[in-house]
């Protein structure tokens, strides 16, 4: 669970006081009854403020300790779990109570919210799910749209849906009496944003008003390089061993763009901090991203032990909307990694990662992440004419992203992306692209329109691949295994540890669990020998058996968590999860090879792999079991592209099973 090293159990008396204390003091309490106004007047208001002035953790309480959010719920969307789980320890705090009561949050795989919930912090994906249930929404009276300049795809297609949720709820009929009542539950919309990018937001909104607030509570003393730095990792830890001996006692987070860099310059940091004379303070390193498991970034927030500085390396995952206690000093390398999916010749197209220069909108979220409980100080590894050069605001997600998990949610509310009023309309080839996924996946048929499987897919948390794997294991008679296996590739972190010098350590202690036919049945592998190490010994012989065979055990833990809720989401479908197919390994890659008959190659004279439903040739990643080996036909997880194209997550399949799945007929159609 995110928040477990919080305090999850709201506040005591005294630390109430000192919160009520704090919350009076911040830069948006002086105009509480004024915004509550506006609010209220305003079917759609856009708040623009400074980081840190009290947005995102007070509107909502002035909202419902007004009443000005009536009996429904008030929703916080956020573009990141880590803030949406934060978040809500913090408020339920200073609301005196415990989290998962009067607030809660939801994440994907992971909630806390009961009946008697009314601020609720979720992720900006998780309420887009919530339409399928509820297409109007309707338990939420108020909902305020966080970060909204971050222009994620989930918030984007909100944005647009609740244009049309609200026409339907605040639009007062005339018609019959039922109708009336069903209609007038009235939706207030909060747009909030840190940047200046109002007007278009207002714009979307038949110009909404626009409410700043001014003012931070804490200044933060901004310092650029004056000349621009080559090596960001080495200037990171220049920097930071200055202020270490140079500055007042205070945590440093540094932002760097991925998890390499963060492991690089932990090793360095680690390795100088040993040679510090014994006056100078410890140093604490932890690290905070996307691909580490909730529980191990959810302890940066665990305060320093004594005469110790905290310094925590983190993506732009703690970019927005958190807080974390005791940071004073922030270093900005000022990149970050940015998700593009590359439509072109690839057949079902695929995601890169690229590293590049932030945009002038993150450069100020991240100065404002050392200003939260004090004065604070940001060091710019970068150039104050960069800063100037800088995009305003990232490139909308819709524009960049695969685009397939959302028209296919988006079909279940009989919605099509190209008739939807967006803010940006993204291309006709990435639209083509995604319904060319969903048809070859069977959720679409040939005139575009949902399937009975496409409408089944959607009710998984899943990818539609998975969930299409997952609906395939029932006539298979391999649900169970199928569950397994793809619980560990929707968890957060990966399960192998890859560390460069153990590498070869790493691949010896796992030879064990290497199967013939590739990766995912080597997951397999793993899953049954940990359950078996479950049942006979406790905690320290789990995390010692992970240890000795380079396996995260977080991820395992993880995945048995969001194994028990697709059990549950099998259980609605009517799909008997118990269902196992012992060592049939032919039905279980059959059914894998469902979801990734796009995702599959054939092996051509030269021993390269060529797409079966795209052009590109491809390699099998090193870090695969198939790696060296030449097999007629692979199935894979994902494409990663370096210098070249590598498939990561490969299994080997019968070249027959295309034919028998019926996968290359339509290839051809
Ligand atoms: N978990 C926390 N621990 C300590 N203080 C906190 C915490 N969360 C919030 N605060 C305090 O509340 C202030 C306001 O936070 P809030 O998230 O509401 O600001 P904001 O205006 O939404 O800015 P941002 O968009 O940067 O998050 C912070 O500057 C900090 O002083």
């Amino acid at each position: 669970m995110e928040g477990d090293n919080q305090n999850i159990n709201g506040a005591g008396p005294s630390t109430n006081g000192l919160l009520q204390d704090q919350r009076k003091l911040l830069p948006i309490a002086r105009g509480r009854d004024a915004l509550v106004r506006e609010i209220q007047e305003n079917d759609v208001t856009i708040l623009l403020g400074e980081t840190g002035s009290g947005k995102t953790t007070q509107i909502p309480q002035y909202l419902l300790e007004s009443g000005a959010s009536g009996s429904g719920i008030i929703a916080v969307t956020q573009p990141r779990r880590v803030a949406a789980t934060s978040l809500a320890v913090r408020v339920a705090a200073e609301q005196n109570d415990k989290l998962g009561k009067r607030v809660g949050y939801s994440v994907r795989f992971d909630e806390r919210s009961s009946p008697e919930t009314r601020i609720k912090y979720l992720t900006d994906g998780m309420i887009v799910r919530e339409l399928l249930s509820d297409p109007l929404l309707s338990q939420y009276s108020v909902i305020i749209v966080d970060e909204a300049h971050e222009r994620t795809l989930r918030t984007d297609l909100l944005i647009s849906n609740l244009k049309m949720i609200q026409g339907k709820r605040n639009h007062r009929s005339t018609g019959s009496k039922e109708k009336e009542k069903e209609k007038f539950n009235p939706l207030k919309i909060v747009i909030m944003s840190a940047t200046l990018d109002a007007e278009k937001f207002s714009m979307f909104y038949q110009n909404a008003k626009i409410i700043y607030v001014k003012g931070r509570q804490h200044p933060v003393k901004v310092y650029h390089s004056l000349e621009s730095q080559t090596d960001y990792v080495e200037s990171a830890m220049r920097t930071f061993f200055q202020i270490h001996t140079d500055q007042t006692p205070g945590d440093v987070l540094i932002f760097l763009p991925g998890q390499e860099d963060i492991e690089s310059l932990e090793k360095s940091i680690r390795l100088f901090a040993n040679q510090l004379p014994h006056d100078v303070m410890d140093v604490l390193i932890c690290s905070m991203y996307a691909a580490q498991a909730p529980g191990q970034n959810s302890k940066v927030f665990l305060p320093s032990p004594a005469r110790t500085r905290k310094c925590i390396l983190a993506t732009n995952i703690a970019e927005t909307s958190i807080t974390i206690p005791g940071v004073k000093y922030v270093i900005d390398t000022g990149m970050c990694k940015e998700k593009r999916y590359l439509a072109r010749n690839t057949g079902g197209g695929f995601d890169t990662l690229l590293t590049r220069a932030i945009t002038k909108s993150s450069a100020m979220q991240r100065a404002g992440r050392a200003g939260r409980e004090g004065m604070g100080l940001c060091f710019r590894l970068y150039t104050e004419d960069a800063f100037d050069t800088m995009d305003l605001s990232p490139e909308p997600e819709i524009l960049r992203c695969s685009l397939t998990s959302s028209i296919l949610q988006l079909k279940c509310l009989n919605q099509d992306l190209e008739d939807l009023d967006l803010m940006d309309m993204p291309d006709t080839e990435s639209i083509s692209s995604a319904l060319k996924t969903l048809w070859l996946l069977d959720a679409i048929d040939q005139n575009k329109e949902l399937t009975p499987l496409g409408r089944q897919m959607a009710l998984f948390p899943l990818e539609p691949v998975h969930a299409r794997a997952v609906i395939a294991s029932r006539e298979q008679g391999c649900t169970s295994e199928v569950l397994d296996i793809i619980s560990v590739l929707s968890a957060s972190s990966k399960l192998f540890v890859d560390v460069a010098e153990h590498r070869e350590a790493a691949s010896e202690a796992r030879r064990m669990f290497r199967h013939a036919s590739g990766d995912h049945l080597t997951i397999l592998n793993v899953i049954r020998a940990y359950s078996d190490i479950s049942t006979t010994g406790g905690k320290a012989a789990r995390r010692e058996w992970c240890r000795k065979h380079f396996l995260n055990e977080k991820t395992l833990s993880e995945a048995s968590e969001i194994r028990s809720q697709l059990r549950q989401a099998c259980g609605r479908m009517r799909i008997d999860w118990n269902v196992s197919c012992g060592d049939g390994e032919g039905q279980l890659l059959k059914s894998l090879a469902y979801g990734l008959a796009q995702n599959s190659a054939f092996l051509q004279p030269d021993g390269s792999y060529k797409q079966t439903m795209g052009h590109s040739v491809i390699k099998i990643h090193p870090g695969s079991v198939l790696c060296d080996k030449k097999v007629p036909a692979i199935i894979y997880d994902e494409l990663i592209y370096t210098n070249q194209i590598y498939a990561r997550g490969v299994s080997s399949v019968q070249k027959s099973t295309f034919t028998a799945i019926g996968a290359l007929n339509r290839r051809s159609s």
